[in-house]
């Protein structure tokens, strides 16, 4: 993370650590509410998975092996967050590789935004009357520091979001 970005207190982390062990051990359903979600905001999404056909639907593609296993990569990353949080710093170079990787796919870091509004509507979803906007505010800080330095990454590769 860089300089001046405000890192989770320990309260905050305390928050996500505890909310993220209460969605339990297989995120794989969770990660799935998140991208069903993703996708009825931007449905424009699907067609950046090669593995996807146009002829699949949003439900056909999401239970494919490939995306299964792209919707597992992504819970991964969420869980290195989360067991990182007293040093967030040692993953941006991971981060920004992750950035650079997803500017190669196609991938817009607005994008990335909405999949943190996913993230949320996923956690909301899964946490019922747990779910505080205190819980809200800290998953939307570490969310913001994960995202930003994806966006380093993606920046240095050449991406701008501008057509
Ligand atoms: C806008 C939404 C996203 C789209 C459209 C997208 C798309 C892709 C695509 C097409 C690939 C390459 C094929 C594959 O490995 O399945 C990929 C790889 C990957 N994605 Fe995403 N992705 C998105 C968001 C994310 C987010 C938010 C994370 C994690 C926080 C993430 C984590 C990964 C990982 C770990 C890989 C594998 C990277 C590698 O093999 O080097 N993705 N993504």
């Amino acid at each position: 993370m860089e300089r001046g970005e405000v890192r989770p207190s320990e309260r905050n982390k305390a928050m996500i650590r505890e909310s993220w062990e209460r969605l339990g051990k297989d995120k794989l359903p969770h990660g799935t509410v998140m991208f069903t979600r993703l996708f009825e905001l931007d449905p424009a999404l699907l067609q950046l998975f090669q593995y996807n056909t146009s002829s699949s639907s949003p439900q056909e593609c999401l239970s494919s092996p490939e995306f299964t296993e792209h919707i597992n990569k992504v819970m991964q990353v969420i869980d290195t967050a989360v067991t990182h949080l007293d040093e967030l710093d040692s993953l941006n170079e991971y981060l920004a590789g992750l950035g650079r990787r997803h500017q190669a796919v196609g991938v817009k870091t607005n994008s990335f935004t909405m999949v943190g509004e996913s993230f949320l509507y996923m956690l909301e979803c899964g946490l019922e009357t747990a779910y505080t906007s205190e819980i809200r505010d800290a998953w939307v800080q570490l969310y913001s520091l994960v995202v930003e330095a994806m966006s380093r990454g993606w920046s240095s590769n050449g991406g701008s979001n501008s057509k």
